[in-house]
């Protein structure tokens, strides 16, 4: 599948009173024309600072990004100055956070807040992208989008403010959608009907989606492709079977023992991934996980795995899964 986005050998740090946090470290992914691809992990393993550089909406200071390439579209984004990126964002690149009220401006009307962009990416005329507002409204499924486009965002409930976050960020009909925990702060029925809605567009506009999740579900119901991300590393790429279906890494194990699932049996338990990751102002020589796994090897402590790939599509960094594991074990 041709890329429309490469990451590679990305690496962003924070400076902090102790030193220097090290929040990604070595990422590479790729994402395909029209593919949905779910980046999980537990909290503070990367996944936002990884969304937020590639957006360039990463504050800097404190933050550096140290090494590495975004690709979108042949084009560095890493390399591109401020202005260049606003003309990128929300209309190549279009986004969703997890909050509607920290992107919606509070003081001006949903309608305008959608034409605002079409006039400024499109260079429609007011009316034109009146139209145009109108009808993304209905297409995201908000009921009576003639008048509520002259409504502000406090006249919304939570799942419309997503709607019409959603609305806004496909407005433009970008090649890239980024979605950082979309439906968290939704109640279930809404968070269902939200996911619908995006793989709806998604399917009519043909565009490809990062989506950052906690939620198995969702990956199950909406992704392709898996990127499996712990201390600001990827630990295990796959296809959503091969990660389901054939987990390889300690860490997605662990995850995926831990994280409620849509078949999830009723008296089948969620069992936590005891430990904490890592300090990320010292990260580990080793494998990251090593301290919280059950399987660690003295090797692990000492030297990076690298990826060992089982397949076109899937890739773990672990010691054990490793082609001399057996000589590792030894040393
Ligand atoms: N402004 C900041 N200053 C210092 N450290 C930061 C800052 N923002 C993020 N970090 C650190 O970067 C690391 C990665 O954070 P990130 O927000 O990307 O995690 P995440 O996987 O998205 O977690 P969550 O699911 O909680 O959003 C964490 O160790 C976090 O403490």
């Amino acid at each position: 599948m041709e890329p429309i986005l490469q990451v590679k050998d990305l690496n962003v740090s924070f400076r902090v009173r102790g030193g220097e946090v090290k929040a990604v470290r070595g990422v590479n992914f790729e994402v395909g024309k029209g593919e949905t691809v779910a980046i999980v992990g537990e909290s503070g393993s990367g996944k936002s600072v990884t969304a937020q550089t590639i957006m360039r909406l990463i504050p800097s200071p404190p933050s550096e990004i140290k090494k590495g390439e975004v690709i979108f579209q042949g084009q560095d984004l890493l390399k591109k100055t401020n202005k260049q990126m606003e003309a990128i964002r929300g209309k190549d690149i279009g986004m969703i956070f997890q909050d509607p009220m920290t992107s919606l401006n509070p003081t001006i009307k949903i309608g305008k807040q959608i034409t605002e962009v079409l006039v400024k990416h499109q260079r429609m005329s007011f009316s034109e992208a009146k139209k145009q507002a109108i009808e993304m409204l209905k297409l995201v499924g908000i009921k009576n989008a003639e008048e509520r486009f002259d409504q502000y965002p406090h006249e919304f409930s939570g799942g419309m403010r997503q709607r019409a976050m959603i609305a806004i960020a496909l407005a433009c009909k970008p090649t890239l959608l980024i979605a950082d925990e979309p439906t968290t702060a939704l109640d279930v029925t809404i968070q269902a009907q939200i996911m619908d809605v995006m793989k709806e567009m998604q399917q009519r506009l043909g565009t490809s989606i990062i989506l950052i999740t906690h939620d198995l579900g969702v990956v199950a119901g909406m992704c392709d492709r898996v990127i499996v991300m712990y201390a600001g590393e990827v630990v295990e790429t796959g296809t959503k079977w091969e990660i389901f279906k054939n987990p390889q890494h300690p860490y997605t194990k662990g995850l995926l023992r831990s994280m409620p699932r849509l078949d999830q049996k009723k008296d089948e338990p969620l069992i936590p991934i005891i430990g904490t990751p890592p300090d990320l102002i010292k990260p580990p020589v080793g494998c990251p996980f090593c301290a919280r796994c059950d399987e660690a090897m003295k090797i692990c402590e000492r030297i990076d795995p690298g990826a060992t790939e089982f397949s076109d599509t899937h890739m773990a960094r672990c010691w054990n899964l490793h082609p001399m594991a057996k000589e590792a074990q030894s040393s």
